[in-house]
């Protein structure tokens, strides 16, 4: 089946270059860069899939795994849909071929050219980051069985793993476990809940539930993944990671069960922004929203800019997307932006029996009606992500990003 995805699209026509206002940036600016190497901890989804293994720092996939995913691929028992086997196309095509040179097919040619927008929307990525997302989708797309209850034995380790995920009483639950980092998201980390989001989109559970270990529920995109980057990798770097956001983002947007956030402190950036992909968020009165990004020199991500606007208007969300207002639970609550909050000692046993009541509720009907809510939208919100991942990666080599993420740094700012 997955075999007449991959026939080559032929003809050449000139690439797609960096813009010069981008490169010229980089040259000035990336000799500003940390470098020295990177010491992240190890990350572990609990899971019996044999796919989501340990893993640690990011590493690029060898050609051998890239032909072992290739091969998966034809194994698939069930059809991952059009936009996965898409995105499977495109992949393979920049691991193989590279940046997509090939003329735009005609508007009437559709398979054609959804295929070559695939591909050619893959701009620059690298062929080896290409390789790896390419066998990191191909793993996901194996591991839909994944996600049960955790074994006993897994959770005397979960204190140190980054993510953990359990599922009970019909609740799949994604906690982010880095309490010591205030929950920042690693890259890892992203990839992770993107794997645990297709697993859960899958199992036998009802709901799923996105919560934070220890005070904070999550101080967003972790700083440190703009480190130790050689000068000369920094335009790749933010278009890769310009690509793994809007997977990332795309997943929320696809879900398919109701997702509830269990907000347990504050929350920061990107994982603020998200909240309105979520179906319900419960906040303990402890928790503040906050997304910084013009401090920081970046812009909105998460479908923000338009769904923040459509959700408390267009001066409400200036207020917090524009100038970085940092939100209390009760304003958030006030603006839409939370379900409900609860006083913070009774927060942890007043949700989640909600949670458990709501999740012996009819599975079927429950999706059915977020269907019903949210598909007119998911055109519009897809475009949206693919717009604000694309004025990222400008942002994150813009000077005004690199200095205030050297401030963060060198430890000389904070929010
Ligand atoms: C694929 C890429 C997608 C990218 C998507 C983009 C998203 C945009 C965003 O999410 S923007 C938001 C980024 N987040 C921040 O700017 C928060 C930075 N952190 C802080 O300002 C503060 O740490 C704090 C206000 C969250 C908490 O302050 P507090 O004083 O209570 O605690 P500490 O500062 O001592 O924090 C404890 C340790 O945790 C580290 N840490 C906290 N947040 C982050 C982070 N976002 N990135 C990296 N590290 C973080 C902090 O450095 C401390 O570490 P240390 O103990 O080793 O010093």
């Amino acid at each position: 089946m997955m075999s007449r995805l991959l026939p080559a699209v032929s003809g050449r026509v000139p690439g797609v270059p960096p813009t010069p206002a981008m490169a010229r940036v980089v040259g000035l600016l990336a000799h500003r860069w940390f470098s020295g190497a990177f010491r992240g901890p190890l990350q572990v989804i609990r899971c019996p899939a044999p796919q989501l293994h340990v893993s640690g720092p990011a590493m690029a996939a060898s050609q051998e795994d890239f032909a072992k995913a290739m091969n998966q691929v034809k194994l698939l028992k069930e059809d991952p849909g059009n936009e996965v086997k898409l995105k499977l196309y495109a992949l393979y095509k920049q691991a193989t071929e590279g940046p997509c040179n090939a003329p735009k097919p005609g508007m009437l040619d559709f398979i054609l050219k959804a295929k070559w927008d695939a591909w050619n929307a893959l701009g620059n990525l690298p062929k080896e980051t290409a390789r790896q997302n390419y066998v990191d989708l191909v793993s996901s797309l194996s591991a839909s069985s994944c996600s049960q209850v955790t074994p006993a034995a897994d959770k005397k380790q979960a204190e140190s793993d980054s993510l953990v995920v359990t599922s009970e009483d019909g609740i799949t639950t994604i906690r982010l476990n880095r309490p010591a980092k205030k929950n920042a998201l690693t890259t890892q980390m992203y990839r992770d809940i993107m794997r645990a989001l297709e697993a859960a989109s899958e199992d036998s559970s009802r709901i799923t539930v996105l919560t934070g270990s220890g005070d904070y529920y999550c101080s967003g995109n972790d700083l440190s993944n703009f480190k130790d980057i050689p000068p000369d990798k920094v335009e790749e770097r933010a278009q890769s990671s310009a690509v793994l956001l809007r997977d990332f983002v795309d997943c929320f947007i696809d879900f398919p069960k109701p997702l509830i956030a269990v907000v347990n402190g504050p929350a920061v950036g990107i994982s603020v922004t998200l909240l309105g992909l979520f179906d319900v968020v419960y906040a303990s009165d402890r928790a503040t929203f906050h997304t910084p990004f013009s401090h920081l020199g970046q812009s909105p991500e998460g479908c923000s800019s338009y769904i923040f606007p459509k959700m408390m208007g267009p001066s409400k969300a200036a207020e917090m997307l524009i100038f970085g207002k940092k939100l209390t639970a009760r304003e958030a609550l006030a603006q839409g932006l939370v379900t409900a909050v609860f006083p913070d000692d009774t927060f942890q046993k007043e949700v989640w029996a909600r949670l458990k009541a709501y999740a012996k509720l009819p599975p079927n009907a429950m999706r059915i009606a977020k269907r019903l809510m949210r598909h007119q939208e998911k055109e519009k919100l897809h475009a949206v992500n693919a717009e604000e991942s694309r004025v990222l990666a400008e942002r994150w080599v813009s000077d005004e990003c690199i200095t205030a993420i050297v401030a963060f740094l060198s430890k000389k700012a904070k929010l």
